[in-house]
């Protein structure tokens, strides 16, 4: 095989095997068996093997990185990752609703409700359409660069449409099944088991060896965007739209809400349905929809004026 040819097939297996990647992961409908999957991405770490230099970084053989780290070097939020204002009743929710239309001097908002996901905060770092860089929260201005571990994460692209720099933010978490069975195997090999999956994925992703992450079946949902030189959507909907649309997995189940009253119902509904998740929520994110209305309201020393988190009460310890 010459060079070029090399590149063309090496190009065509990419392309191929990140769709079937996004499918599975992101849609969770595969078009392929695991086995055309298997041998394709075979076909590609062979060819890479014969022609090393044409690796390209959103090679799907690149997601499970090198050697171990001996640290992770510090990241800048420049905007910074927000934490929330919590609200744990129906009075709590009102008064927010009250001091939201108090400081928009309206008599109606539009909000967004979307389900707290119980994991770990992250921000994801695109150039030119490249996954370049992965963060932790940290303390909101400054974080962890978990880039390699990440990278594992199959329901993050390696590469997205948008060639503008972008950093959008979401919340890595261990699925319920996946706690189950890496407890069972902790318990075999007679290590301490982790407490609860928020815990599992935080100590999976502060791993400095890319190769522990990649077994611990973590998962990935996004919501929002921190730098965006080009956006120019008017309100948070249309930002999660946008997510979807470029290939970021995003949570199905998020609501626009036109009052309080139906923010109050959808909170209602999932106190109900939690249980029926397979992954852990330990409240609902509710927000105002429109992006200039956020302007308006600013933020508190700590926390954000146009957003609440609605806390479900602690889970009774089942003895
Ligand atoms: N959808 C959201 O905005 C969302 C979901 N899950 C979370 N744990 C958090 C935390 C913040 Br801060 S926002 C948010």
């Amino acid at each position: 095989m010459t060079e070029n040819e090399a590149r063309e097939q090496l190009a065509t297996l990419r392309g191929e095997l990140n769709q079937y990647n996004y499918e599975y992961h992101v849609l969770d409908k595969p078009s392929v068996p695991d086995a055309e999957y298997d041998k394709k991405m075979k076909k590609l770490k062979d060819i890479e093997a014969e022609f090393p230099a044409l690796i390209t970084a959103d090679s799907p053989s690149q997601r499970v990185g090198g050697e171990p780290l001996d640290a992770f070097k510090k990241v800048a939020h420049r905007v910074p990752m927000l934490s929330l204002g919590n609200a744990f009743s129906e009075e709590d929710l009102r008064d927010f609703d009250r001091r939201v239309r108090e400081g928009l001097a309206t008599g109606s908002v539009t909000y967004v409700c979307e389900l707290k996901i119980d994991g770990l905060a992250i921000s994801l770092r695109y150039q030119d359409g490249l996954f370049v860089q992965g963060a932790t929260r940290g303390d909101g201005t400054t974080g962890e660069d978990i880039t390699s571990n990440l990278k594992t994460i199959k329901s993050i692209p390696l590469r997205i449409p948008d060639q503008a720099p972008i950093e959008v933010r979401g919340e890595a978490f261990m699925p319920q099944q996946a706690f189950v069975s890496l407890n069972k195997k902790r318990e075999e090999n007679e290590e301490e088991p982790f407490a609860n999956p928020r815990n599992a994925a935080a100590g999976s992703l502060r791993q400095l060896d890319p190769k522990i992450a990649a077994k611990r079946q973590l998962d990935i949902f996004l919501y929002a965007v921190g730098e965006w030189e080009s956006g120019t959507l008017e309100t948070h909907s249309e930002r999660l739209q946008y997510l979807e649309e470029i290939g970021f997995k995003t949570n199905p189940e998020w609501r626009k809400c036109n009052s309080i009253e139906e923010v109050i119902q959808y909170v209602e509904e999932w106190v109900e349905k939690r249980a029926n998740l397979s992954y852990d929520i330990d409240g609902i994110v509710i927000k105002v929809d429109n992006l200039e209305a956020q302007e308006q309201l600013g933020f508190t020393a700590k926390s954000p004026r146009w957003a609440t988190a609605y806390k479900f009460p602690a889970e009774e310890a089942i003895t």
